[in-house]
């Protein structure tokens, strides 16, 4: 990320105290591990937490978790990563039931699930959301979801009455109240009321308690014509679970072949409006239908559509053309397979030679927030080891100054404008270090990998940094109750050590707003960083490209810079603290030789002569021309011959470009 997406806005003294508030609840925890959870008045944490809602609806109340700034707007909230874990991957019905009268304090109760109900409202706060939920036996506990609070586009804890929590986790949280803190989406599992359980993809069971056997195909047909009538009326998510409820019961009904293929139809459809793609892509390929007639050709050009758009999505392009050239065959001169097939085309022609109209992108998207509809060109570079850096792209071939190095399409981006847009300040207990995360781009990737589990490779594969989190690859037994588990501790490294920040791309944002547009792009997220690079970015509304800015060899290592700040010391104290790194180029080598006396008196002439630019129109009357020589002479003079032989100056390109437009004038 950019050096102005890190921006902490704490004082010293602020940090000092969050540091102090975060060890004293971190000891506190500590002494209560392993001890029995005492049991809460019910009636009074219900109250309590209604009385907690209404004055949040009323806003009588601020965010408990914000810290810092002079103002609400600078305010953020804190979130503090202590003790990551891994997710549950084992399915409920191989998970023993337990009470909350069970539960100990600071413990993972592997093995064990919790059946509960909300009993108070939800407390949306901006980085989670809580509610009071009870059990069989009575018990009220308070049930907390961190960060990934929704659930295509709802608070997850409003969408349902009823709760699994998979191997419970008993806290207590900053204000030292119990909770049972959920960290994975996959841990907690939505169950509604008419016994359909979730509505995310995967097999779709999972109550133990609801092991029903093959139903019989009016029960299917009234599930079909159920999900129809939500899909009618744009409620997915019910129409999500009425299918999959239906494919489930008709996975032993034999007797009507064809309905469970108009299920996988529909669903389809769904899927892609809800951007589950993987499941749309096979849904659609499962409703193939056996048949010559002029009925089965239509159904099938439809379910190739839907697996075309699908594979489209998920940037499989030559799949796509493969679905839409199959509809056309089907159903000859249908218009949408027509336009679709030329876009696909468009796309492979982009992928494989980079052939895209730059001119026009630029035209188009410069300074928008848009989505782009391009593919990626990552045909000019491979990934190697870097000696020393881990990974890192390299060109394949020579590239000219100023020829397209490559371009990616962002897996996702979380726009400054975007309504959802939040950042916050997490402090890492694991190095102790503050940062700046862009929360809403970490919601964003969760979601977009918890549903297209085909996604995750790619992005899991990134740097998450050391030490990272414990099973970070954490795959589902079979039967879990959806097929994607996403290690959100390992993901939320991820991005912050992989994310770039859109900052230069939007000018005219407020500052707040600079630092919130943030994208991950993740073939691009190999390039190592240099101060020198060879490589500079441009985005275009989700689509970034790599132009070379000198030429590059072929095998030739390629480097942009993560964070330019001109002041040697301000840019290592960056790196390290975002990348943990320390910048050893040959630029950094020179100016850590220079000293701290030489640096500073370098910095103070540039800032001299940057005032004098901003002040000085051209045409200058020929003082001013000689004192801006001057000026440059005396910053020139800061730099050692033979340690700054072949390196950029950047101090003297402002009073350099004065020079060339007053001697043009
Ligand atoms: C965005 S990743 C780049 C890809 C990474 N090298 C990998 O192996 O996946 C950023 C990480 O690469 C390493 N890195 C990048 N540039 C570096 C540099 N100039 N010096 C040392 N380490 C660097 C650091 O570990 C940093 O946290």
């Amino acid at each position: 990320m950019a050096a102005d997406s890190n921006t902490i806005l704490l004082t010293q003294h602020e940090v000092d105290r969050v540091r102090d508030e975060v060890r004293g609840w971190l000891k506190h925890r500590e002494v209560a591990a392993a001890t029995h959870r005492k049991p809460r008045d019910g009636p009074a944490a219900i109250r309590a937490a209604t009385g907690a809602s209404l004055l949040m609806d009323m806003g009588g109340a601020s965010d408990p978790d914000l810290v810092g700034g002079s103002s609400a707007r600078q305010a953020r909230p804190l979130l503090v990563i202590d003790h990551p874990y891994a997710p549950c991957g084992v399915p409920l019905e191989k998970l023993a039931s337990m009470s909350l009268a069970d539960l100990c304090l600071e413990q993972h109760h592997a093995g064990k699930f919790l059946r509960v109900k909300k009993v108070s409202p939800v407390i949306l706060l901006a980085t989670r959301s809580w509610t009071m939920v009870q059990d069989e036996a009575g018990d009220v506990e308070r049930l907390e979801v961190y960060v990934q609070t929704q659930l295509d586009g709802i608070d997850v804890l409003e969408s349902a009455s009823e709760f699994y929590v998979k191997e419970p986790y008993l806290s207590l949280n900053r204000q030292g109240e119990t909770m049972l803190r959920i960290d994975h989406p996959s841990d907690l599992i939505p169950r509604w009321e008419d016994g359909v359980d979730d509505s995310r993809p995967g097999p779709t069971r999972t109550d133990s308690h609801n092991e029903d056997t093959a139903a019989s195909g009016d029960v299917i047909l009234t599930l079909k014509e159920k999900g129809n009538a939500s899909l009618k009326q744009q409620d997915y998510r019910t129409a999500l679970a009425m299918y999959g409820s239906a494919l489930e019961n008709s996975a032993n009904d034999t007797t009507l072949p064809g309905l469970a293929k108009d299920i996988y139809r529909n669903r389809a459809q769904v899927s892609l409006l809800t951007g589950y793609f993987d499941q749309a892509r096979s849904d659609a390929l499962s409703a193939i239908l056996d048949g010559q007639d002029e009925t089965t050709y239509r159904l099938n050009g439809k379910a190739y559509f839907r697996a075309g758009c699908a594979a489209y999505k998920l940037g499989r392009y030559e799949e796509a053309s493969d679905s839409f050239t199959k509809q056309l065959q089907l159903v000859p001169g249908d218009r949408e397979a027509e336009l679709y097939l030329r876009r696909t085309t468009a796309r492979i022609g982009e992928q494989d030679e980079g052939k895209y109209n730059i001119r026009k992108l630029r035209v188009k998207y410069a300074s928008s927030s848009d989505p782009v509809d391009a593919a990626s060109y990552t045909a000019r570079t491979a990934l190697r080891e870097s000696p020393g850096l881990g990974r890192g792209l390299f060109a394949v071939e020579d590239i000219p100054i100023g020829g397209l190095v490559m371009c990616e399409k962002a897996l996702c981006v979380s726009w400054s404008s975007g309504e959802d847009s939040v950042s916050a300040l997490s402090y890492d207990t694991r190095d102790n270090e503050i940062r700046v995360t862009p929360i809403s781009l970490v919601k964003a990737v969760t979601a977009k990998l918890s549903k297209n589990p085909s996604l995750i490779p790619k992005v899991m594969d990134l740097d998450g940094g050391s030490p990272s989190t414990p099973n970070s690859d954490t795959s589902p037994e079979p039967g879990a109750e959806n097929n994607t588990v996403v290690n959100t501790f390992h993901l939320h490294d991820i991005v912050t050590l992989n994310a770039f920040a859109l900052s230069s791309h939007t000018p005219s944002d407020s500052e707040k707003q600079k630092e919130a547009s943030t994208g991950l792009w993740p073939h691009a997220a190999y390039i190592n960083h240099s101060c020198t690079p060879n490589i500079a970015p441009e985005f275009l509304g989700d689509l970034l490209l790599f132009h070379a800015t000198r030429p590059i060899k072929a095998g030739e290592e390629l480097f942009h810079c993560y964070n330019a700040t001109r002041d040697y010391d301000a840019r290592q104290a960056a790196l390290k603290t975002t990348w943990g790194f320390r910048c050893k180029c040959a630029l950094c080598i020179a100016e850590e030789a220079d000293g701290v006396e030489v640096r500073k008196r370098r910095e103070e002439l540039v800032v001299k002569a940057e005032g004098f630019v901003q002040r000085t129109a051209v045409p200058a009357r020929r003082v001013a021309v000689v004192e801006a020589r001057r000026l440059l002479g005396a910053i020139e003079g800061t730099y050692d011959e033979v340690r700054y032989r072949g390196l950029s100056r950047a101090g003297i390109r402002g009073l350099e470009e004065w020079l060339a437009r007053a001697k043009v004038n």
